[in-house]
């Protein structure tokens, strides 16, 4: 059910430190290899939202036991992945684009189906590249249906994955798993999230899997066993992007415990791009710590490789005193919503003034004024919605409860942000 949500106003400039939960791509990365290992695997600080719950209901669909205890997840042994299986993706593209991949791997029937948007964002590419690889798929996107046979062949496979570097993730991830292992090519306009690919390719080497990605744009994975790990979840750091743009927009400070000194999370990029708008950043010790500048500039960036922080820059782009340029990031127009244009129409509706290119956003300073904020079912438009009501009074955004997708607590951790929260 959706509900509408005030977002307060920052009284002060914002002092507080927030200890931001596990991050969603580690965490269902690690929830699919624990799955794809048959033997027991922790994951520790996982994330617990929709997304990440639904992954865990995937897998327990496919007969691999889960059991919880909040942020720590266990599968235990099994000998196979079973259907006849129903798999609600909702609207996480990690599950969509990972969990078919495995799918194949099961004995019997599973059926995917998702969200009405969900229906929506691209997915053929990875169910021909299956159907290449030897699979029985009956679809071309969400509803669809893989009739697993226990295995798959595997092989060579020619992909254009300019719209999704989750194409090339999902299959890598079940890969080893394969007969023949398998090797993914890309062809087509630059893939995007490419720091995304790392972080699978490094997760699969920590669980013993052989990657060859010394060429660019092909991706070799050897066949073989996928070794049982007890995975350490880093903290999310794209979602730690809206509390460090509280600082920025309301000149206070904010520190994030936890952040990792060296990760394959594109999020650690707002690092650079808020010290590009002029704000102060420090990482010490694992904190990393924003102060806000008196004025904050505009930025002219390329994206494409951390397309998902781009509604908290375009947040913090409306409130900057100079023009901005987001550029390389035509592919959102196929994530949770079209983030283009829902950000255009939003920033535009408080009087903004926002403007679609080819590849990305323009927008220029103008004073926003109060208004009705929509977040479109999208978790990280929500989140915008609350930075830019931090220093616009009366904005409220439609739906909060979209927060869930990968930040449940997200109302709760903004009220505590404003009371100078310690996390
Ligand atoms: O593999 C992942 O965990 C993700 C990859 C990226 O997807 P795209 O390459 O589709 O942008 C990113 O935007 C998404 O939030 C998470
Ligand atoms: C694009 C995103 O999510 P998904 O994993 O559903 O693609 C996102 O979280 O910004």
């Amino acid at each position: 059910m959706s509900q509408s949500w005030s977002a307060p106003l920052a009284p002060a400039p914002v002092h507080a430190t927030v200890a931001v939960p596990g991050s969603k791509s580690i965490t269902n990365r690690a929830l699919v290899l624990a799955a794809l290992s048959r033997r027991p695997s922790t994951v520790t600080g996982a994330l617990r939202s929709r997304d990440a719950d639904l992954m865990i209901a995937a897998l327990v669909a496919l007969g691999v036991p889960v059991d919880s205890d909040g942020t720590t997840v266990r599968t235990g042994a099994h000998t196979a992945l079973t259907g006849p299986a129903l798999v609600d993706c909702g609207l996480a593209g990690t599950v969509m684009r990972f969990v078919p991949p495995v799918a194949v791997l099961a004995e019997g029937r599973v059926d995917f189906d998702g969200d009405p948007r969900a229906r929506e964002r691209p997915m053929g590419t990875v169910l021909d590249a299956l159907r290449a690889l030897g699979a029985d798929v009956d679809g071309a996107g969400l509803p669809f249906a893989i009739r697993g046979r226990g295995h798959l062949p595997g092989g060579a496979v020619t992909i254009d994955a300019s719209a999704s570097s989750q194409f090339v993730s999902g299959l890598l991830l079940s890969g080893a798993a394969y007969d023949d292992g398998l090797t993914v090519h890309h062809d087509g306009e630059p893939v995007p999230s490419l720091p995304h690919i790392d972080m699978t390719v490094e997760m699969l080497r920590t669980a013993g899997v052989s990657v060859d990605d010394s060429e660019p744009n092909t991706w070799r994975v050897e066949p073989g066993p996928i070794a049982p790990v007890d995975w350490v979840v880093e903290p999310d750091l794209s979602n730690a992007t809206p509390f460090l743009a509280a600082a920025a927009v309301t000149g206070g400070e904010v520190t994030v415990p936890g952040w990792p000194a060296r990760t394959t999370q594109p999020g650690d990029e707002i690092r650079q791009i808020l010290k590009l708008m002029g704000a102060e950043v420090d990482l010490t010790d694992g904190r990393l710590t924003v102060r806000g500048p008196g004025r904050l500039g505009g930025v002219d960036i390329d994206l494409h490789d951390v397309g998902e922080l781009t509604p908290t820059v375009a947040a913090l782009a409306a409130l900057a005193d100079g023009p901005s340029r987001l550029r390389g990031i035509a592919h959102l127009r196929g994530h949770e919503t079209d983030r283009l244009a829902a950000l255009v129409a939003e920033v535009n509706g408080l009087g903004g003034d926002a403007e679609e290119t080819e590849d990305g956003l323009l927008i220029r300073p103008r004073p926003l004024r109060a208004g009705r904020w929509h977040a479109y079912a999208d978790h990280r438009m929500a989140t915008a919605g609350a930075i830019v009501g931090l220093v616009v009074d009366g904005v409220t955004v439609d739906d909060i409860t979209t927060t869930a997708k990968t930040m449940p607590d997200f109302p709760a951790m903004w009220s505590a942000m404003l009371d100078g929260g310690r996390g």
